[in-house]
């Protein structure tokens, strides 16, 4: 149901929290619910490495192939069996509060998903401090353009982003494609953006921002909850089509950021959806993708084979 108004209003709820309120609702690892905080973050390492040990395991890969100059600028590419020009690919970009986490303890959907005929790519970009979020949209979108260049017969280049990484993933509905010479084969587009943030105004005032020193200007421009609703409209890419998918166990603001968020596309004709995925936290809901079974890993097979 579509409501007036959206995360970025001087109504928005979290303006009339507390500093110590604000940080709980943007500590994910604070509202787990089968283990400590502590131990959800030391799981979620766990599981993201030990998947990727077993991705490159498989000696399918094109490990730390670079996107660009820059000496984090690499991608790991995972490969199905049966390998054809026409390959779907999925490319995911890791969640850390754009200031920890890596590619090389990424892979966490890499062997289900080839195991089904989609190639993986991970993306490494350069978390703060070294990378500003400029830095890392700019990063991010030209690991895309790569990825279509590399593989220009490709049967699709699908987005997967978690939680900082979702909010990667949502602004490249804005990137400019034609500046980096490429269109990528967007036009069967499916966005999958797990537990992500798109207004980041509110994550400025809590103590994650230290390391990105993000003023009210980076935070807007680089929000695409802000684009949606305070930009010129950007014309909707019809093909494209955008799953905003929450855990149950999210805190409520993340709840807020992903609703609101599918809210400010569909108000703007993108083809965009909603899930609430049942019984899983923040962290849970990303590492259960190594789970070919998990709902979400078939959500995403499903999409991707979908005819667009
Ligand atoms: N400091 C955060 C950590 C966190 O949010 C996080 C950690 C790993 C992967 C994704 C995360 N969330 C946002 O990017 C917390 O306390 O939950």
């Amino acid at each position: 149901m579509d409501v007036p108004g959206g995360g970025g209003g001087r109504g928005a709820p979290w303006r009339k929290m507390s500093k110590e309120e604000l940080e709980n609702q943007y500590s994910p690892s604070r509202w787990v619910v089968r283990r400590g905080a502590e131990e959800a973050m030391r799981t979620y390492s766990q599981i993201g490495d030990e998947a990727t040990k077993k991705a490159r395991a498989t000696g399918r890969s094109l490990l730390d192939m670079p996107y660009g100059d820059g000496e984090g600028e690499k991608m790991d590419i995972y490969f199905p069996e049966e390998v054809s020009e026409a390959l779907p690919f999925l490319v995911f970009f890791h969640g850390g509060y754009w200031q920890s986490g890596s590619k090389d303890t990424s892979a966490f959907m890499v062997s289900p998903l080839t195991a089904q005929g989609v190639a993986v790519v991970i993306v490494a970009y350069d978390i703060a401090p070294k990378g500003t979020l400029d830095k890392m949209v700019d990063q991010v979108t030209r690991s895309v353009a790569s990825v279509q260049k590399r593989y220009p017969g490709n049967r699709g280049i699908h987005l997967c982003g978690h939680s900082a990484g979702a909010h990667l993933a949502a602004m490249m509905l804005l990137a400019n494609w034609t500046k980096l010479g490429v269109t990528p084969n967007l036009k069967g587009f499916r966005l999958f953006l797990v537990s992500g943030i798109y207004d980041l105004e509110p994550v400025m005032h809590t103590s994650e921002n230290a390391p990105l020193l993000v003023t009210l200007e980076d935070a807007r421009r680089n929000s695409p909850q802000w684009h949606l609703e305070m930009a010129p409209a950007q014309p909707a890419d019809p093909g494209c089509r955008i799953l905003v998918i929450v855990g149950q166990h999210d805190s409520p603001e993340f709840h807020r950021q992903s609703r609101e968020f599918y809210q400010a596309l569909r108000r703007r004709s993108w083809e965009a959806s909603f899930e609430e995925l049942r019984d899983v936290d923040h962290f849970e809901v990303l590492w259960n993708l190594t789970q070919k079974d998990y709902v979400l890993t078939q959500i995403i097979l499903k999409t991707i084979f979908q005819e667009s």
